[in-house]
This record gives structure tokens, C-alpha cells and sequence, in this order.
């Protein structure tokens, strides 16, 4: 059994009403969207703007509510599972966002806001929630004198750091991570993506990946799925992706890299530079 199991995904989005109010047009943002992903594995959804990449992401956590299809999370149906249990099973199922600073409270300290879903999902006393808190932070590369500082001291690298160890508290097998490089400066962007990658190492943690950067994917992902206008154009291994593209559409991504992605002598990829630690 996979840990996810994602079949026939749909969303329409109202996108315009008449004068008393009724929807008059519908937009089609996902239209029978399926995948699978296994424990430990990371598959990046690609695409466009507009291609229905996040809406994919949401609807797996049911941050958004699908109008069919199926979601099932390690045998669990997600979208038959009762408020309670959702909230439960999100702490199995956490969320990156883009804008890491809009995903923290700006009025808790930074060592509060990784150890509150301990307070509220677990009987862990204070002293222990604070040092695995702390023990996170050191994790994610945050030294101790950032412990007691707010998120508008911090910066984007620095917050987006603290959101990933925030998402950790709790143990996840499943990360669904929303563009969670693209707000950040150009520098800091491949060391918070190795970040990534090693924690899923070390942690043999599952990523749904959205990203539209082609470039980024290659490093991270072991399977790629194209979307385009709410459908999947394919889906297939990174290297196969980027090897053998099948479809127009994926060759026209590709062809749209600006750079050549680094290779060494035998042709294998190269992580990207920055490596933390
Ligand atoms: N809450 C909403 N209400 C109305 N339309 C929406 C809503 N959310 C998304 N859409 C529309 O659905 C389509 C798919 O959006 P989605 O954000 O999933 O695309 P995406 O591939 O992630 O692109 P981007 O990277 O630009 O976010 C877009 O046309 C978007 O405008």
C-alpha cells in the first residue's frame, strides 16, 4: 500500500455570478487528477501558473474541498474523516507554505511557535516540549539565540527554516510542500533545498513538491508529474522526465530552463551549491 493514494481529483472554482448573485461560470482547476507516493519518496508536481499545482496540494490535506474523487493517507480515507480525526491525521500530513512568514504567528517566539503543536496535540510537560523544540531548531540549522526572538527579527531563509521544524514537531510521514523555495533570495534557495532533501533522508519523509522550477525538481524529486491546465501530462521518474520527455508539453518546460542544469563527467547531476552542514 502506498502512502498516498490519489484518484480521479476534481475542483471547479466559481469564477463569476449574474446580477442576483448566482454562480454563472465555473472554472475547472483540476479535472480527474491521480498519483500515487510512496513512504520516503518525493514527487514534485510541476507546471505553469494556473496549471492546478497548489489546488492538487490543499486538496490532499483538505485545506481545500474536493468535489470528487478519492484521497487515502497510509489506508485512511481523508475526505470521509470526521473534523476531529482530520485534525489529527494533519499532524501526519503537514503543510509548507511559500511565504513562510504568513504561516507563523508574529506575536510567538520562534522556540513557541515549533513547540505549540506539541501543547496542543500531545500531554508533553513544558520542559520537554522546549527541548524538542529546541533540538528541532538546531536541526533546521537555527542557533539558540534565535530561541526567543519573533518572526519579523528572523529572515525569509531564517523563518522558512523555523516552518519546517514547526511542520516536524508532531513526526509527519508526509510533507506537502507548497513552492517553499520560490519567496526566498536566490542564495539561500539551495540551501534551504538541501535542508529538505536531507531531513527526508534522515527522516524518510514523503514530499508532494509543488514547484514551478524545473531546475529545483531535478535536485530534489525521484518522480515528476506535469500538470497542465488541471490535467496530468505525465508522469514519470526525474531522470526519465528530464532524459526522455514524451509529451510536447513536458519538452516545452524543459526547453524553457534558462541555464544548463551542472552535470559532472559522466553525465550525472549535480547537487546544487550551498550544502548546508
Ligand atoms: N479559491 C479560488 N477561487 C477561485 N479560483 C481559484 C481559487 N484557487 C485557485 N483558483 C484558480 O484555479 C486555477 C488553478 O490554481 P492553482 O493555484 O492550483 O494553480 P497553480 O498551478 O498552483 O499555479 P500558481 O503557481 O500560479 O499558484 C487558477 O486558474 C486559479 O486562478
Amino acid at each position: 500500500m502506498s502512502l498516498l493514494e490519489v484518484e480521479n481529483l476534481t475542483k471547479s472554482f466559481s469564477a463569476g455570478r449574474d446580477w442576483l448573485g448566482r454562480r454563472t461560470k465555473w472554472l475547472n482547476a483540476v479535472k480527474g487528477v491521480s498519483f500515487t507516493l510512496e513512504r520516503g519518496e518525493c514527487l514534485a508536481v510541476v507546471g505553469e501558473s494556473g496549471a492546478g499545482k497548489s489546488t492538487v496540494g490543499r486538496m490532499v490535506l483538505r485545506l481545500i474541498e474536493p468535489d470528487s474523487g478519492s484521497v487515502t493517507f497510509d489506508g485512511i480515507d481523508v475526505l470521509a474523516t470526521k473534523p476531529k480525526q482530520l485534525r489529527a491525521l494533519r499532524q501526519r500530513m503537514q503543510m509548507i507554505f511559500q511565504d513562510p512568514y504568513s504561516s507563523l504567528d508574529p506575536r510567538m517566539t520562534i522556540r513557541d511557535a515549533v513547540a505549540e503543536p506539541l501543547l496542543v496535540h500531545t500531554d508533553k510537560d513544558r520542559a520537554t516540549r522546549e527541548k524538542e523544540a529546541v533540538e528541532l531548531l538546531d536541526k533546521v540549522g537555527i542557533g539558540s539565540r534565535y530561541l526567543e526572538r519573533y518572526p519579523a527579527e528572523l529572515s525569509g531563509g531564517q523563518l522558512q527554516r523555523v516552518a519546517i521544524a514547526r511542520a516536524l514537531t508532531m513526526k509527519p510521514s508526509l510533507i506537502v510542500c507548497d513552492e517553499p523555495v520560490a519567496a526566498l533570495d536566490v542564495s539561500v534557495r539551495a540551501q534551504v533545498l538541501n535542508l529538505l532533501r536531507d531531513l527526508q533522508e534522515e527522516l524518510g519523509l514523503a514530499y508532494l513538491f509543488v514547484c514551478h522550477d524545473l531546475a529545483l525538481v531535478e535536485v530534489i524529486a525521484d518522480r515528476v508529474m506535469v500538470m497542465a491546465a488541471g490535467e496530468v501530462v505525465e508522469t514519470d521518474t526525474t531522470d526519465q522526465i528530464f532524459a526522455n520527455p514524451r509529451q510536447e508539453y513536458t519538452k516545452k518546460l524543459l526547453a524553457a530552463i534558462p541555464v544548463p542544469l551542472p552535470r559532472d563527467a559522466q553525465g550525472n547531476r549535480l547537487v546544487a551549491p550551498g550544502r548546508v552542514g
